[in-house]
């Protein structure tokens, strides 16, 4: 039987104790950024072969190089497996999450009158290549198919593909080639953690080279992706799952329970609290947790069970809202929930979290798999500069200017000026008078 769920008195905590709380995983990154690098070298030299080296050294998978790549009967069969209500759960998610990134979709050329006869703008295109990483070490992921190829696919991305470790038996999952079919991905590679990065980065026979790689995963991810940044562009970095559950003192403390323990059950390395203002809420949670666990497998208690009774979860217990919401925005969580019977006059107080989440009809599973809005969100403190995956993440932008004739003297006489203070002679030359000559030669 697990420990009780810790309660963190804020009220009384030291500043050492409040800042441990605010430690992830992926606070100390040392042993997995070691453990990669000859991963990522072996990849490197040896391409394919290293790939189904690691499927079967941590995947347990025995693939060849000749299977690495799904194949079209794959495909055929995960869907004539798949269960029907599976099924329509996908083809729900993904309307739902399609349209919300639809309408994220820019004009593709802005152009304006920025003064007389200046026009400036943006223009939007596609990144040509993008690996989406789907995890699948503690459980599998459409979910997380349907969060990164979806957006890339409204984008126009030209070349799409996935990369998820093989299951035992040396397959894909079903749920994932499913989704990956209905959002547009026909590519799908077998492999998983830092040799994916490493493959994706450098390129293997089979697998291609990409500019840039999204999609969430373990620490041994997280550090690959650090490790290959300048060859590969990283995207968001969506390490262990984490959430905050705020609660005053009008919340039911048995949906905080249940709520609570969403996030907790991914893993050992989660990070999920309660903070509450109410001794009586975070009391009648704290009890309630128990009775929860012996509803889900062991596998998933021991796993929150082991986040709720540690140092990186269980419930935080403030002076008051302020104190509460000031914890927060330090901590900046990639996932929070407001419950309250009046949620949204908290929302002006967040200023940091990957997605907020308003109310007890909006617990984090609907968020995680089918509101709409993008569930791959910055991790560990990242949401204090980075955003939610979106459409935005990939596209680029490229910023477009016309000068008519009548209006350049005005701007060419300043940028001379300019450009003869910084002591750039070539710069200023282009907008003297040698221009009007050289139209006349
Ligand atoms: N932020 C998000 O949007 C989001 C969404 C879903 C899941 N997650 C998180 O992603 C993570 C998924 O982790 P996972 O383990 O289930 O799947 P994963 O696919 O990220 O990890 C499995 C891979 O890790 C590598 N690995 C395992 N042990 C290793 C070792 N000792 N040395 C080197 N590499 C090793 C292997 O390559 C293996 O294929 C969880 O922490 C979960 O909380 C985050
Ligand atoms: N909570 C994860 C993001 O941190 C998303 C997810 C998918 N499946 C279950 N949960
Ligand atoms: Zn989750």
């Amino acid at each position: 039987m697990p420990g009780p769920v810790k309660i963190h008195d804020l009220t009384i905590y030291t500043p050492a104790q409040r800042a441990n709380l605010l430690k992830r995983t992926e606070s100390d990154m040392t042993p997995f950024l070691e453990g990669v690098k000859p991963i990522i070298e072996k990849v490197r030299q040896e391409g394919d072969a290293a790939l189904v080296h690691y499927a079967k050294a941590f995947d347990k998978a025995e693939i060849t190089e000749n299977t690495i790549k799904a194949s079209a009967e794959d495909f055929d069969k995960a869907f004539e497996t798949l269960s029907p209500d599976v099924m329509e759960a996908i083809r729900f998610a993904v309307k739902n999450i399609k349209e919300f990134h639809q309408a994220q979709v820019p004009e593709l050329l802005r152009l304006s009158e920025a003064r007389p006869g200046v026009f400036t703008g943006d223009r939007f295109t596609p990144i040509e290549s993008v690996a989406c990483y789907i995890p699948r070490g503690k459980g599998s992921f459409p979910s997380v198919v349907m969060m990164t190829t979806i957006p890339a696919a409204v984008a126009k991305v030209p070349n799409l593909f996935i990369v998820t470790p093989p299951g035992p038996d040396g397959k894909v999952d079903d749920a994932t080639l499913v989704a990956a079919r209905l959002a547009g991905v026909e590519n799908v590679y077998k492999c998983g953690g830092a040799q994916a990065v490493a493959a994706v980065a450098y390129g293997t026979k089979t697998v291609p080279k990409a500019d840039k790689i999204v999609g969430p995963g373990s620490p041994w991810l997280m550090a690959a992706k650090q490790l290959l940044a300048d060859l590969i562009q990283p995207g968001t970095p969506a390490g262990p799952s984490e959430s905050i559950v705020l609660a005053d003192s009008t919340a039911n403390p048995h949906i905080a329970a249940l709520d609570l323990i969403i996030e907790s059950e991914h893993g050992p390395d989660s990070s999920a609290f309660l903070i509450t203002p109410s001794r009586e809420v975070a009391e009648k949670a704290a009890r309630a947790i128990p009775e929860y666990w012996e509803k889900i497998g062991p596998m998933r208690t021991e796993y929150s069970s082991t986040v709720l009774t540690g140092e990186k979860g269980g419930i935080v217990l403030t002076r008051d809202m302020d104190q509460a919401l000031e914890f927060i925005n330090d901590y900046a969580p990639e996932h929070l929930e407001v419950l309250s019977s009046e949620p949204f006059q908290y929302l002006g107080k967040v200023k940091n979290a990957g997605e907020v989440l308003m109310g007890e009809n909006t617990p984090l599973t609907l968020g995680n798999y089918l509101l709409g809005p993008n569930a791959v969100l910055p991790t560990s403190g990242a949401a204090r500069t980075s955003s939610c995956l979106c459409v935005y993440d990939f596209l680029k932008m490229t910023s477009v200017g016309y000068v008519t004739k009548p209006a350049y003297d005005e701007l060419a006489k300043h940028a001379h000026c300019l450009a003869t203070y910084e002591g750039f002679e070539g710069h200023a030359l282009a907008v003297s008078e040698e221009r009007q000559k050289a139209f006349k030669k």
